[in-house]
């Protein structure tokens, strides 16, 4: 459940006459999703989605966000595009938030993604790295080695409640990953959260990318190694290399990986399976019982990164050289 800020029809139909978004027909909240508040608006004009910003999102990234969708979308990238306000703005605020109208995408999310969605992903993702070359903003990636270890600082003490040893595992795999972590591989603006949820489907053709909100500047085949964690691992945990090499395979048809980028693939999917484990078990520990948003399990991601520990080629991906 994501609507964590309501709002009432006066103040929605005050902030709306802050756009030329027509009048309003209908508004409903959004139950998918995690971070922010969602509604889904209906208008005499087009149908939009408002977005509510929530605590961890930090206000002063959002020029960067919105910002980004608007590069991305003018660069042919199917995306959420905000709209302005008549003064140009493209952030208000609504119940005491920050907020934005952005572009309704139509699709849908897949519940079980094949091998044939994961090259689509692949390919549009490589898409998405391109376009993003030339975006004036930057943002550093909160969620690298640094705020890893931010984060893992705040529950190690509890980690064991989850699973007997954890403490010791994690902390050794962080002391691995902060020595081998690459440095000079090529970097721009990543989505870093790119998961089946975050790509929209019409049938079988990928409509478009939503969820921009972890974006951030950082390596880009670190992205790919998020898409590989997320899409191509099957529900008893078994990596799937048919997807994964579709996924590789489309997103070389747009972007060729450099023969760094390969060697580097198992040590960055250790690190997103870490990144993603982290924040779970992060919030795991620390969502009061009762919260209306439905907790994700670290230990999916504990198995994965188990995985990659042991993989020690990126053939084992389904990478053919
Ligand atoms: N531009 C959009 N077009 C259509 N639906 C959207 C759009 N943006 C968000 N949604 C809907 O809202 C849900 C939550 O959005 P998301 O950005 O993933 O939220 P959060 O950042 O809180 O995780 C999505 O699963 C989708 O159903
Ligand atoms: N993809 C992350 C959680 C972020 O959720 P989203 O709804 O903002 O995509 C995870 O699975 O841990």
């Amino acid at each position: 459940m994501a609507v964590y800020t309501d709002i009432n029809e006066i103040d929605l139909k005050a902030f709306l006459a802050q756009y030329d978004a027509g009048e309003l027909l209908s508004y409903k909240g959004i139950a998918e999703g995690v971070e922010n508040s969602n509604f889904l608006l209906h208008t005499s004009n087009a149908p939009l989605i408002l977005t509510l910003y929530e605590k961890r999102v930090e206000k002063s990234d959002l020029p960067f966000f919105l910002g980004l969708m608007h590069h991305l979308s003018e660069r042919g990238l199917n995306c959420p595009l905000p709209l302005p306000r008549k003064d140009g703005e493209l952030l208000g605020e609504l119940s005491g938030r920050p907020a934005a109208l952005i572009s309704f995408l139509e699709g849908m999310w897949l519940r079980k993604p094949e091998a044939q969605h994961c090259r689509e992903v692949g390919a549009a993702l490589a898409r998405m790295h391109i376009a993003g070359e030339g975006f004036e903003l930057t943002r550093p990636n909160a969620l690298s080695l640094e705020g890893w270890q931010m984060l893992w600082a705040k529950s190690e003490a509890r980690a064991d409640e989850v699973e007997e040893g954890l403490e010791a595992e994690i902390g050794a795999e962080l002391d691995v990953l902060a020595t081998h972590w690459p440095k000079d591989l090529p970097a721009g603006v990543i989505h870093a959260d790119l998961f089946p949820d975050n790509v929209f489907f019409l049938g079988d053709s990928l409509s478009g990318l939503i969820d921009f909100y972890f974006a951030c500047n950082d390596i880009l085949v670190y992205d790919l190694s998020i898409c590989l964690n997320s899409w191509c691992f099957e529900k008893d945990g078994a990596y799937n290399i048919t997807k994964g090499k579709a996924m590789i395979e489309g997103y070389q048809s747009v972007r060729p990986l450099s023969a760094a980028e390969i060697e580097a693939l198992p040590i960055l999917c250790r690190g997103s399976a870490l990144r993603f484990f982290i924040t779970r078990l992060y919030d795991w520990l620390t969502t009061p019982a009762g919260a209306l948003v439905v907790k994700k399990d670290p230990l999916e991601y504990l198995k994965k990164l188990r995985f990659h520990r042991a993989v020690t080629n990126a053939s084992e991906y389904g990478l053919i050289a």
